[in-house]
């Protein structure tokens, strides 16, 4: 099936690592992994909800040590992601995850920023960054990295905000998010993936933001979903992600055919390709095949993504 043109809006580049990337890195940069072999450690890829999933997600970033590393990385994930005729994708990344373990921002922005200059005459993918800030962290760090990173001129378009939501309400960053607005950053973050209805309009609210990432749980709250489709509030919702992390029991349950139906402005996302079992086409062909989305709902999703990118 040939796709629509589509904008990639919500997918972590640190979760388009494959297994056989982890593998190669590891090797290059002579650290041990704790896997018998590569498949033990896919069968890892099985996950009870959110925090299992990061558990996996942060360990095996421990392989991301240069900047060559960063750029491979995404320039893997870009010339995959044109083979499902994405012509634009923001790639949210997190710089803390990295500085943690001792990775220098600069290292991560120049190997980033390599790959995003690269893009458009090596993938035909037109490709900007998203700092994304994580919510199980402090929130003064989150403020320290980003005037960090607008210090240093860091090509980022915007902020996001991720890691797991329960118990961390957006309002905890509202300092961040208002840095980000004085230096004309766009503002995203994730909201009412595993978290409430209530986070999704405390991050309109209080953080200002332009999209929602998931989403799914406004239906949850009627109010709610009358401003989200009044305000046509862009919402990046990932189908294969919330099966995955057990968030909707089956594709088939997925609420996306009735959020398209409530008028809500969605578009198909990948979250973390390498970890869920598929990228954009894959996202796009399960919820086709079963909810039974047609041609027109597959286009206004490709249209939506294209109209909700920052560009
Ligand atoms: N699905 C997700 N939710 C929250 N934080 C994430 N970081 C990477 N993937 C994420
Ligand atoms: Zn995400």
């Amino acid at each position: 099936m040939t796709l629509s043109p589509a904008a990639e809006l919500h997918v972590h580049i640190e979760g388009t690592l494959e297994p056989e990337l982890i593998y190669e890195l590891a090797e290059r940069n002579g650290i041990d992994l704790p896997y018998a072999d590569l498949d033990d450690l896919r069968a890892r890829y099985e996950f009870d909800d959110l925090q299992s999933f990061l558990d996996l997600y942060y360990a095996n970033m421990q392989v991301l040590v240069t900047a060559q590393d960063f750029t491979d990385l995404a320039l893997a994930y870009l010339h995959r992601a044109a083979q499902a005729n994405v012509v634009r994708a923001e790639l949210f990344f997190d710089p803390q995850a990295h500085l943690v373990r001792g990775v220098e921002l600069s290292t991560v922005m120049e190997g980033l920023g390599a790959a995003i200059k690269r893009s458009p005459s090596e993938t035909g993918v037109e490709a900007a960054l998203i700092a994304c800030f994580l919510r199980d962290r402090p929130p003064a760090e989150a403020v320290e990295v980003l005037s960090e990173l607008i210090a240093m001129g860091a090509p980022i378009i915007g902020i996001g905000l991720d890691s797991a939501e329960r118990d961390y309400p957006p309002r905890l960053f509202k300092e961040v998010f208002d840095l980000a607005a004085e230096h004309g950053l766009h503002r995203v973050a994730h909201a009412g993936e595993e978290g409430p209805a209530d986070y999704i309009r405390e991050a309109l609210d209080v953080l200002g933001v332009e999209r929602v990432d998931h989403g799914v749980r406004c239906l949850e709250d009627p109010d709610l979903v009358e401003r989200l489709v009044r305000d046509q509030v862009p919402l990046t919702v990932c189908p294969l992600s919330n099966v995955r992390l057990k968030g909707v029991a089956r594709m088939e349950e997925h609420p996306l055919k009735r959020m398209l139906e409530l008028g809500l402005n969605v578009s198909i996302h990948s979250d973390d390709p390498a970890y869920f079992g598929g990228y954009l086409d894959d996202n796009v062909t399960a919820v086709r095949d079963a909810l039974g989305l047609t041609p027109e709902d597959l286009e206004t999703l490709a249209a939506n993504s294209l109209a909700s990118a920052f560009r």
